[in-house]
């Protein structure tokens, strides 16, 4: 067959639409050819920003610029292959390095803070080193970190005559070196009335800003002994673990060992053993409650065993035993449920002892049930006698785990709510505020000049006005109020149903009769006095922020002459 024939005007209306098509072609493949440069280029510069990060990523990225060069047999896409391990060997030096700049940030600023630098100042540190631990992974941070520490540092050095500094070295001051004070550091720094008894020793005077620093270049002298405030801290830990009940002698050795004052060449040795000491407390708690469940076991094993058994019974007492035998079943399956989601020992134990209990009023219903002559019955008494002992001890031991529970509540020093209870009372506080809105007020408490004591009349006189001064104000405070140990000579005071002004009020009141009252130390008045900032809720504030502004309020009554109670700015 013929092709049709296309006539002379046909065939230019195909050529013409030909030559458009590919016209158009030839433009967008200068386009594409232009893009590619210029993605080329883009690249080349992008990678020579990178260089300089890593060994390998900067050899990568030679090798990709080559490639782009043309220079390179190698394709660009093994080049990027090769590019991406690199990457990720990087991200993992990077999240390295990042961790160490963060560690050395805060270490420097923990250098900084022994130096007891003035409130604001120590404030600030604080918050730097907080940032550098949130943040530790942001590399772009840093810079600016560093140039807040190094304003920081000016600041705290400014403070402190850098002789000071010198003479007391971090781990002289830690290990109380046994230099006498220097003259600035017992000055009265202010015009309170200094105490007319000597200072107690350098060790005491010095024993304040104790901060414990590893310093590979430190030389230690066996005369130095470790500072009270290490001491203090040691004590404080084996007091709150169970190391008394398990190790008394290891115990007391090591106290004994404290208060005749350890050498330099003891220091480490005595920190393991307390080490040694805390985990061979925990140990034994741990120890003892796999053994009570692997009795609990036994016993519910035990159990099953009988029910079986007893299954093969006559009718009536089978229908009773399979009823019996499901809500074993069902007991049995809730409790290993449940102990995978508890997520304390306490929680734990409670689930067990209240599962046991279930268990036990089902033998109850099936020894009621017409099952009481048959000689199953005896076997499964006894096991439920067995149940009632083991049920006994779950209690004992939830009277033990709620001791401990309060000790982890309690400041050993004052014997007064510590800042754990004072963050779960807030908890409670802040939600009863959100959803009846009544009045809560905290106030943040601190003692006035309180290392002037400790730096006139030691260490252990510094204790005993923390604990004095606790007591005094607690006693004078509702029962529905609370009042703990925030940290160091700061307390905080949670005042429900309660505005401000009304706090204020209160405050003040118990302020002045601070002030008011004669204190001694082994018969040497102590004049104390404390500034209180205080600060009101407001709806869908959140506690960190309440405590933020009655802090800042604390800093204002300080800076206006101390002893005095201050409301947050906006509340009068
Ligand atoms: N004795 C004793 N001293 C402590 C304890 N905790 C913190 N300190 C000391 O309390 C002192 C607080 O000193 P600063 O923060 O300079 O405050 P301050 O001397 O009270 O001065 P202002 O607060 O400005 O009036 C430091 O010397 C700490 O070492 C403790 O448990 N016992």
């Amino acid at each position: 067959m013929r092709e049709p024939e296309i006539t002379g005007e046909g065939a230019n209306k195909w050529r013409d639409k030909y030559l458009d098509v590919l016209e158009a072609q030839e433009q967008q493949e200068k386009a594409y050819q232009g893009d590619l440069q210029l993605l080329a280029k883009a690249l080349a510069r992008v990678s020579l920003a990178a260089e300089g990060q890593h060994p390998e990523l900067d050899a990568a990225l030679e090798r990709l610029r080559q490639s782009l060069r043309g220079d390179d047999k190698h394709s660009i896409g093994q080049h990027l292959q090769r590019l991406e391990q690199a990457l990720l060997e990087f991200e993992r030096f990077r999240d390295k390095s990042a961790a160490e700049q963060s560690a050395a940030l805060q270490g420097m600023a923990a250098q900084l803070l022994s130096l007891a630098p003035e409130r604001a100042l120590k404030k600030q540190l604080r918050t730097l080193t907080q940032d550098a631990t949130r943040q530790r992974d942001r590399l772009d941070i840093y810079p600016g970190l560093l140039r807040q520490l190094e304003q920081l540092q000016g600041q705290v050095l400014a403070e402190k005559p850098p002789q000071a500094a010198k003479n007391n070295g971090l781990m002289a001051r830690l290990l109380g070196s046994g230099n006498a004070s220097s003259p600035q550091d017992s000055a009265p720094e202010d015009d309170l009335a200094t105490p007319s008894a000597p200072a107690t020793g350098a060790a005491a005077g010095k024993a304040d800003r104790a901060l414990f620093e590893l310093n590979p270049n430190a030389t230690l002298r066996d005369s130095e002994t470790v500072s009270e405030n290490l001491r203090g801290i040691i004590n404080e830990l084996l007091l709150s673990v169970e190391a008394q009940a398990i190790a008394p002698e290891r115990v007391s050795a090591l106290q004994k060992r404290l208060r005749l004052g350890l050498s330099n060449a003891d220091l480490l040795p005595a920190l393991g053993e307390v080490r040694d000491l805390v985990l061979a407390a925990y140990m034994a708690a741990t120890r003892a409650f796999a053994g009570y469940l692997t009795e609990v076991n036994q016993q519910l094993a035990d159990i099953y065993q009988v029910i079986e058994g007893a299954a093969h019974q006559s009718s009536d007492l089978q229908q009773a035993s399979e009823q019996m035998q499901q809500q074993m079943l069902s007991e049995f399956a809730e409790l290993e449920n449940r102990s995978l989601r508890a997520e304390n020992l306490d929680e734990l134990k409670h689930q067990v002892q209240s599962r046991l209990g279930n268990i036990r009023a089902a033998l109850h219903d099936y020894q009621n049930s017409g099952a009481r002559d048959h000689p199953v019955t005896e076997q499964l008494s006894q096991l439920a006698e067995r149940i009632r002992d083991m049920e006994q001890e779950a209690s004992r031991s939830r009277e033990v785990l709620e001791e401990q529970r309060t000790k982890a509540l309690t400041d050993p020093l004052t014997g007064m709510p510590n800042r754990e209870a004072y963050i779960e009372r807030m908890a409670l506080e802040q939600q009863r505020f959100q959803r009846y809105g009544h009045p809560l007020t905290l106030a943040v408490c601190d003692l006035d000049y309180f290392k002037k004591i400790n730096d006139t009349l030691g260490h252990q006189a510094g204790d005993r006005v923390l604990k004095v001064l606790s007591g005094a104000m607690a006693k004078r405070l509702r029962e529905v109020d609370f009042f703990g140990r925030y940290g160091g000579e700061e307390f905080v005071i949670v005042m429900p149903e309660t505005s401000a002004q009304q706090a204020f009020v209160v405050l003040d009141r118990i302020r002045a009769a601070i002030a008011k009252t004669a204190f001694n130390y082994k018969e040497t008045p102590v004049d104390l006095t404390v500034s209180i900032g205080i600060a009101a809720f407001s709806a869908g504030e959140s506690a960190e922020s309440v405590f933020e502004r009655a802090d800042k309020a604390l800093y204002d009554a300080k800076a206006a002459g101390r002893n005095r109670c201050m409301v947050a700015n906006g509340e009068e």
